[in-house]
């Protein structure tokens, strides 16, 4: 439900609820003009609008000439959006829940203002399993979920993972006021783009999680500790050599061109018995 329904007043002094379904509307054309200049920047014939509202991008992505998927769960705003998107050609509108709908099966890419409620959801959805064709996104989330995605080094599995295939970045921030109601965060615009060369290979992914996952479960531990599964001492010995660091490094140190060595390096030399088996969360 709209969370205009659900907020008490400020006048009356007390804290604003929280708006559960994230209905935060963009208000400001030209918010949606620059997301639609950064999503040209790498066009897929095909976007997803998750949580389209109102329309604000939907609309205008079609009178751009995308082929718009736009996805939105509420019922009563999905009957508005029904009647206002009429005859604009290239629009399906498609009333579901975005994490239990199956995924387009050809390329496509991401413009949306997200729920922030579900924003990690989301991305694991698009970008969790390396075979789901997503290749471009253009995403307002929250200030802090766009920095905690793109902060260096990476010390969370998934994050990481993300980043082998994937490039983040914080394009720029995005005030409150833009919104309406505003939310009670600042916002980001941020941006995705598959790898032309992915880190990992896409095959070996789910491997690759699986070391991660476990060498990370204690970021601030040493190196030759959390990679000791792995690795003889005379192996770790060739690898601290090759990614130039001291052996106590804390493991959450590693950047991810590191972390692609670490794991070309288990697949080189040490013996298949011993290699990470398959971890990490796959859902297609
Ligand atoms: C932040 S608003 C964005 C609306 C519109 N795109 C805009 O920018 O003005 C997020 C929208 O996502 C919808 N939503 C929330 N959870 C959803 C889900 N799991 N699947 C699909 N839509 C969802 C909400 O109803 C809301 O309309």
């Amino acid at each position: 439900m709209m969370s205009k329904n659900k907020r008490p007043s400020r006048q009356a002094g007390r804290p604003a609820l929280p708006n559960f379904s994230g209905q935060h509307l963009i208000r400001d054309k030209s918010l949606v003009r620059r997301m639609i200049e950064l999503a040209r920047l790498s066009p897929q014939p095909l976007v997803l609008d998750i949580g389209a509202g109102a329309g604000a991008l939907t609309l205008p992505l079609a009178q751009e000439g995308w082929q718009v998927l736009a996805i939105e769960n509420d019922s009563r705003i999905a009957e508005k959006l029904r009647g206002k998107i009429g005859e604009t050609e290239g629009i399906r509108l498609v009333e579901t829940d975005f994490l239990e709908m199956p995924l387009p099966r050809k390329p496509f890419g991401v413009v949306a203002n997200i729920p922030f409620a579900i924003t990690t959801a989301v991305l694991g959805r698009l970008m969790d399993h390396p075979a789901v064709p997503f290749r471009h996104g253009v995403l307002i989330v929250e200030f802090g979920a766009a920095r905690r995605f793109t902060a260096d080094p990476v010390t969370q599995a998934r994050i990481l993972g993300w980043r082998m295939q994937f490039d983040l970045k914080l394009a720029e921030p995005v005030s409150p006021d833009r919104f309406s109601p505003p939310p009670r965060v600042h916002c980001a615009i941020l941006t995705v783009r598959r790898k032309n060369e992915p880190l990992v290979r896409p095959s070996d992914h789910a491997r690759f999680m699986g070391l991660v996952t476990q060498a990370l479960r204690v970021p601030g531990a040493p190196l030759h500790a959390a990679l000791g599964p792995w690795f003889t001492p005379a192996q770790l010995k060739h690898l601290v050599k090759l990614l130039r660091v001291d052996r106590s490094v804390p493991v959450g140190a590693l950047n991810e061109r590191q972390w692609a060595a670490v794991f070309e390096t288990i697949i080189r030399y040490v013996e298949p018995y011993r290699w990470p088996k398959a971890g990490g969360l796959f859902r297609w």
